[in-house]
């Protein structure tokens, strides 16, 4: 049975640290009157028991053990440290460390001497008899999150759960078996090394979390019962004021959360201690769901309040006093959980199931009794048949038994003899009184459904009590009997109204028993209903919270949609921006096959030049694009300004670069048709040099024919030598001297030279061969002077034709030197052409290069791109795994819920159908009780019939006792009552 305890609430005081000792006010403002109570600058209260500064930790602990010594009984026990940071909670709990870490045994807290008694108390206790079996747990609660201290790994979220048989549990937290002290603390050695600490104002070392370290204990007796008791030892992160903390950054949002969750725990203190409110906000924090069991729950608890005695912190240690006081008015109610053993169990079922024949039999024999005194067989006076003697028997030995039993005896057991009636069931031919202790019977009726922790199944007994008045009913019967037997009694032979009284309570008492325990069953089926209601509002938590995440899940969905879309709309734009370079390429592509027609034309005005004798004035054709037609151009045309209005390619540049996206097709095709222009340029390159060629073989040639020219001159001078005298004789004047015509064949040789000198004939040669032909000529002179005046026609005809060809020859050289200036003009034109062509080669190389650039930036561009668009599809498959996760999780939870409905369906049915029996056990037990009334009071009409006034009293007192009187006329009686 549950026992209903209030929270134990002790408070402690830390010495002053040295911080608040270096304080100017180094004054503290508290005062202890006793060892309950504390008054904090002038405000009382009281406590279960009040540490000073100077207690000892051995001193807390040895009046905290009792929880120890309780969960060892099987209860649920938590020792739970609340306080303002650094006011002591870890150094009481003694959780933060190792032995080691202590400067003395003497500064352990309860965890280690906590663990040092229940390892002696099951060596000491124990004896063999029982089998323990110890696990532990830790975790920690760290900014609303349950971490598992034993198994850090565990990312998994961990979830409270509740159940029948655990209560408030967390869901996959680790549990170790541990078979020492030192076991636990090695594993509280491993939990601490992954707590959450951090240095603040206030303390070197502040918890950051909630911790709470869970030993249960199982223990097994040898006849297969079980005991089992979990002991919490809570150590609360410290509530702090973050100015006087000074936290910051993470230990801040720390803070937060710490003062947040003990604010909720300050919400559920407050509730359960308002009598109005009905709803404890237990589920409003980790801390306080897992606490559940502590406040008001199946546990018995000691919350340890810690301070500071300090005047600087007196807000902070009456805030903490008042939780405490508030506290302290909390009522759990706490029962030992066990499980009865197999043998236990039998024993009830042996019990009830003797119980039942032997009221069977109780039944049988008093029917046959009543029927027979109802039949008209039955003759006052006359004695009882004898087939009716077991029945009377029965009745009788029922009376001794419950004598007995009464009188200390109660376990032996002895056969009662009943002959069976014909028109009734045959009851078994042999019953014994249940072996069980008198504890046994203690309630009439007990019942423990499957939910009970007081055991299993349902268990029914009948009282000694009613044993007892069922007794003094056959005994009643009996005496009755007797006195109808031997009428001459009077009322020594009445029926004893007292034990009819008697019976009368003790049914009331079996009514009251049983009506308790269908109150009680209905107050656990409404306590299930509660529990069912409160995991429906779970469930739709739960569902609540699928939706919001399917909702958010959408949410990331249609995002991603429309990420995929933009993206889509962006790769649309840059095909068609790359559609549209493509284009500008095109225009380009023919801006430079304009160029090459350009240059071909070019090609053409060259060999034009070469070829035309009047090629000074050379004809180009251009492109016009607003005639759409061909127009001449003359060779001043072709000049840059008029080329690069014609092929814009600045503009192209220009557009070029100003463009973001290219893709790389788009620049290789560029490339490709810049190299194709660089081929063209070679080849126009190739064609120009050949031009030259063919320009310096007709040079060649030109001097060939100088040559020639130099031997006809040669030939005619011959000639003129050998005919120098005639030559004299036919000139306009003739000379008067050799000499003299030796000076006119001088001076027009010399014309001749000068003629010569200005072509590009070798002059020297020249000289050379003139200063020889002149030496020729003089020495021909000498001697030829005397043939002069043979000088005839023919040589006239001669010398006509000399001065055509010195004609010729001068229009020839004439014509030489014209080629030659319009072939250094030509290959002038050519370099200058040649130099715009590099220029322009130039710029197509830093396009290539500045487009080789862009090609750079825009491929890392794209792959960064695509590095984002990676990521974000993996995070998308990590999310929608998380969300697999999660609906798996909360189908599993769904699943669960289903089955603890399920369950608790069937619970409540099982009870229902308890109650149902119940109450159709109590219908039978009240209308046996109804038909024994009857029949009692029929006999009562007949006592007072010969009983008079007195017995008419009787009558009416028995009236009120068994309300309406049963009349039945027999012969010899007068109806009293119609
Ligand atoms: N009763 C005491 N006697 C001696 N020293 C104490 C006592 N109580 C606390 N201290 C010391 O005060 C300091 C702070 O104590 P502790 O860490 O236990 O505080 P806390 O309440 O757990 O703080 P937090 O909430 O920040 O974790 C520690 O150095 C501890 O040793």
């Amino acid at each position: 049975m549950a026992t209903s305890c209030n929270i134990r609430v002790m408070c402690r005081f830390r010495p002053l640290n040295e911080r608040e000792k270096a304080l100017k006010e180094n004054q503290t403002c508290v005062t202890f009157p006793d060892e309950t109570q504390v008054i904090v600058s002038g405000q009382p209260f009281t406590f279960d028991r009040v540490f000073t500064p100077e207690s000892t930790q051995k001193e807390v602990f040895e009046s905290v053990k009792d929880t120890i010594h309780d969960v060892l009984l099987g209860y649920n026990g938590t020792l739970l440290a609340y306080g303002q940071t650094g006011s002591g909670k870890t150094f009481t709990m003694g959780s933060a460390a190792a032995e080691s870490d202590y400067e003395n045994v003497e500064q352990l807290g309860i965890i280690p001497r906590g663990n040092h008694l229940i390892f002696n108390s099951i060596a000491e206790e124990s004896n063999g008899n029982a089998e323990f079996t110890i696990k532990c747990s830790y975790l920690e609660i760290y900014m609303e999150n349950i971490q598992d201290l034993l198994n850090p790994k565990n990312n998994k979220q961990l979830k409270i759960r509740e159940s029948k048989s655990q209560g408030i549990y967390v869901e996959g937290l680790a549990e170790e078996y541990v078979g020492s002290e030192e076991d636990i603390m090695e594993l509280i050695g491993v939990g601490e090394a992954s707590r959450s600490v951090a240095k603040t104002n206030m303390n070197q070392r502040s918890s950051r979390s909630h911790s709470i370290l869970i030993i249960a204990i199982e223990q097994k007796s040898s006849d297969g019962s079980k005991k089992r008791g979990k002991l919490n030892l809570v150590d609360l992160a410290g509530s702090e004021k973050v100015s006087k903390t000074g936290a910051e950054g993470i230990v801040l949002e720390q803070a937060k959360k710490i003062n947040q969750s003990l604010s909720l725990l300050g919400n559920c203190i407050h509730a359960l201690t308002d009598s109005k409110r009905e709803h404890i906000p237990f589920r409003d924090s980790k801390l306080t769901r897992l606490l559940q069991d502590s406040l008001g729950g199946n546990t018995k608890t000691t919350l340890l309040v810690t301070a500071s005695p300090h005047f600087n912190n007196v807000d902070e240690t009456i805030s903490t006093l008042k939780f405490g006081a508030r506290a302290k008015s909390i009522k759990n109610n706490v029962k030992v959980n066990q499980e009865k053993s197999a043998a236990e169990l039998q024993i009830i079922v042996n019990a009830l199931s003797k119980e039942l024949s032997i009221l069977k039999v109780y039944s049988i024999s008093l029917e046959n009794l009543v029927n027979y005194f109802k039949s008209p067989a039955y003759q006052p006076g006359n004695p009882i048949p004898k087939d009716l003697e077991p029945n009377k028997q029965n009745l009788l030995l029922l009376q001794q038994q419950s004598t007995s039993n009464s009188s200390g005896g109660g376990s032996s057991s002895s056969n009662v003899q009943m002959k069976p009636r014909s028109t009734t069931p045959t009851p078994p031919s042999s019953i014994s009184r249940p072996h069980s202790s008198a504890s046994t019977h203690r309630h009439s009726i007990a019942i423990t459904g499957t939910h009970s922790k007081e055991g299993g199944g349902l268990t029914s007994s009948m009282s000694s009590s009613s044993i007892s008045s069922m007794s003094s009913l056959s005994s009643s019967i009996d005496g009755d009997y007797n006195s109808l037997l031997d009428d001459s009694n009077g009322s020594n032979g009445l029926f004893n109204p007292l034990a009819i009284v008697e019976m009368s309570i003790e049914m009331e008492k079996m009514k009251e028993e049983t009506q308790l325990l269908i109150d009680k069953f209905k107050d656990e089926i409404s306590e299930i209903t509660i529990q069912y209601q409160s995991t429906q509002e779970e469930l739709n938590q739960c569902r609540q919270q699928l939706d919001q995440i399917k909702e958010q899940v959408e949410q990331q969905r249609s995002q991603f949609i429309k990420e995929q879309s933009l993206l889509k709309e962006s790769e649309r734009n840059a095909t068609l921006d790359s559609t549209s370079k493509d284009l500008k390429i095109q225009s380009l592509i023919s801006k430079i096959e304009d160029l090459r027609l350009l240059a071909s034309q070019v090609i053409q005005y060259l060999e034009r030049k070469r070829l035309s004798d009047d090629f000074d004035i050379g004809i180009l054709l251009g492109q016009d694009g607003a005639n759409g037609g061909m127009f001449p151009l003359n060779s001043n045309a072709i000049d840059e300004g008029t080329y690069e209005d014609d092929v814009n390619i600045e503009d192209i540049i220009r557009y070029l670069s100003e463009e973001e996206v290219l893709s790389m097709q788009v620049k290789l095709q560029l490339q490709n048709k810049v190299y194709q222009l660089e081929q063209k340029i070679q080849q126009l390159v190739t064609d120009l040099n050949t031009t030259e060629v063919n320009f310096n073989q007709s040079i060649l040639q030109c001097q060939k024919f100088e040559s020639e020219n130099t031997l006809i001159k040669r030939k005619f001078k011959a000639m003129f030598s050998s005919n120098n005298s005639s030559f004299i004789d036919q000139s306009s004047s003739p000379p008067s001297s050799p000499s003299s015509s030796k000076l006119l064949i001088q001076s027009s040789s010399n014309n001749f030279e000068s003629i010569l000198n200005s072509s590009d004939i070798d002059q020297q040669n020249d000289e050379q061969q003139q200063q020889q032909q002149q030496q020729q000529i003089e020495k021909d002179d000498d001697n030829n002077s005397n043939n002069l005046v043979h000088l005839n026609e023919d040589d006239q005809i001669l010398l006509d034709e000399n001065s055509k060809l010195k004609e010729n020859e001068l229009k020839l050289l004439a014509e030489i030197k014209n080629i030659k200036l319009q072939s250094e003009k030509s290959t002038d034109e050519m370099n200058k052409w040649k130099d715009e062509l590099s220029i322009k080669s130039a710029l197509y190389q830093n396009q290539i290069l500045n487009l080789q650039n862009e090609n750079q930036s825009l491929t890392n561009k794209l792959n960064v791109e695509k590095q984002q668009k990676q990521s974000s599809q993996s995070q998308q498959i990590e999310f929608a795994a998380k969300i697999n996760d999660l609906i798996k999780s909360s189908e599993d939870d769904k699943e669960l819920y289903r089955n603890e409905k399920n369950q608790m369906e069937l619970e409540i049915t099982n009870l229902k159908t308890v109650l149902e029996e119940m109450d159709t056990k109590n219908k039978e037990l009240q209308d046996q009780l109804t038909s024994t009334q009857r029949l009692l009071g029929a006999r009562r009409v007949i006592k007072i019939v010969r009983g008079g006034a007195d017995s008419m009293k009787t009558a009416l007192a028995t009236k009120e006792v068994f309300g309406q009187f049963t009349l039945r006329k027999t012969e010899n009686s007068k109806t009293l009552f119609q």
